[in-house]
């Protein structure tokens, strides 16, 4: 089941295509990662999915409806974006007064114990806090909304170690306690590789991966050794990346057999696990079709 999709949508600015022609769906109920390099057209996309803006050609639909000025859909739908603007007299606690009346899930608790653990002070102006805490009253209104459809557009900004990795682990308690459609977009892709369980990347406002976290993870097998060995393992495989340091090779090939592991260790090379964010890296640049092109 999805919660929303994208039929065939572009979006167009003057002269600028922000979103070309993409068609997806976000799956009830799982966390997806949106990414891709700076300009890539994730806010966009975001912004059409939360109906602030209508695209240029094509069908967006949340919850089977057209989103746009639509508030029977977007009383259901959270979006915690970076740039997030409060009227100038808002303290912490107004914040969480106005979201608590505008979420029909609002769960009062999950505000509370977001905002000790962050030990965000309630009565300040949120003007008045640092870029960090801001980016924590985002979190905490996006966790306690419960809405069926959250989006988090890099909501970490300012964010601490400490702080993101909290974060993190409340994503993922409150999701395991009710489980919901949540968007996650952002750079930090090592960081959350494990969170996710699905991988939507863009890349000039074009979908280049939409696909499963766990199967795209078994997608690349990183290989070293020797050259010889390495180029005789990548031969017919297609080389994602190679690093060479004398007669030493490093490189991350696209292994769509299960045996391919085997067959690399048998050729006497150390195998690793790809992170998400070596694939994402990667498959965001141009493939490098032939181990030996590289190597010269
Ligand atoms: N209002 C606008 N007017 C003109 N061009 C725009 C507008 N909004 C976005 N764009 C352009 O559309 C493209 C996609 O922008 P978008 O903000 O969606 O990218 P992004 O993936 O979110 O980038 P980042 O990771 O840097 O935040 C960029 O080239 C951007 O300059």
């Amino acid at each position: 089941m999805s919660a929303a999709t994208l039929d065939d949508v572009t979006v167009r600015f003057r002269g600028q295509t922000a979103v070309d022609g993409v068609s997806t769906e976000l799956r009830t109920d799982c966390i997806t990662g949106l990414l891709g390099r700076n300009g890539a057209g994730k806010t966009t996309l975001m912004q059409l999915l939360t109906g602030h803006r209508v695209p240029t050609a094509g069908r967006v639909r949340v919850f089977g409806a057209d989103p746009y000025e639509n508030d029977a859909v977007l009383s259901r739908v959270c979006f915690v974006k970076e740039s997030q603007r409060y009227p100038d007299h808002f303290r912490v606690c107004d914040v969480l007064s106005s979201a608590a009346m505008l979420f029909p899930d609002w769960d009062e608790d999950v505000a509370r114990s977001v905002v000790a653990d962050f030990d965000l002070p309630r009565r300040r102006a949120v003007k008045k806090l640092s870029r960090g805490m801001t980016s924590m009253v985002g979190i905490a209104v996006g966790l306690a909304s419960r809405a069926p459809l959250t989006f988090f557009d890099e909501p970490y900004l300012g964010l601490d170690a400490v702080a993101r990795q909290l974060f993190y682990d409340r994503l993922i308690a409150d999701y395991a306690e009710q489980p919901r459609t949540v968007v996650l977009s952002t750079h930090l892709i090592e960081e959350i590789g494990d969170l996710l369980e699905h991988v939507l990347l863009v890349d000039r406002g074009r979908v280049l991966l939409d696909e499963d976290a766990e199967a795209l993870r078994g997608r690349a097998l990183t290989v070293s050794g020797p050259t010889a060995p390495v180029d005789t393992f990548a031969t017919g495989r297609r080389v994602l990346r190679s690093e060479a340091v004398g007669a030493y090779t490093r490189a991350v090939v696209e292994t769509p057999s299960a045996d391919a592991r085997a067959t690399a260790v048998a050729a006497g090379l150390s195998c690793e696990r790809t992170s998400l964010q070596q694939l994402v890296v990667a498959l965001s640049q141009p493939a490098t079709p032939d181990l030996q092109e590289t190597l010269r």
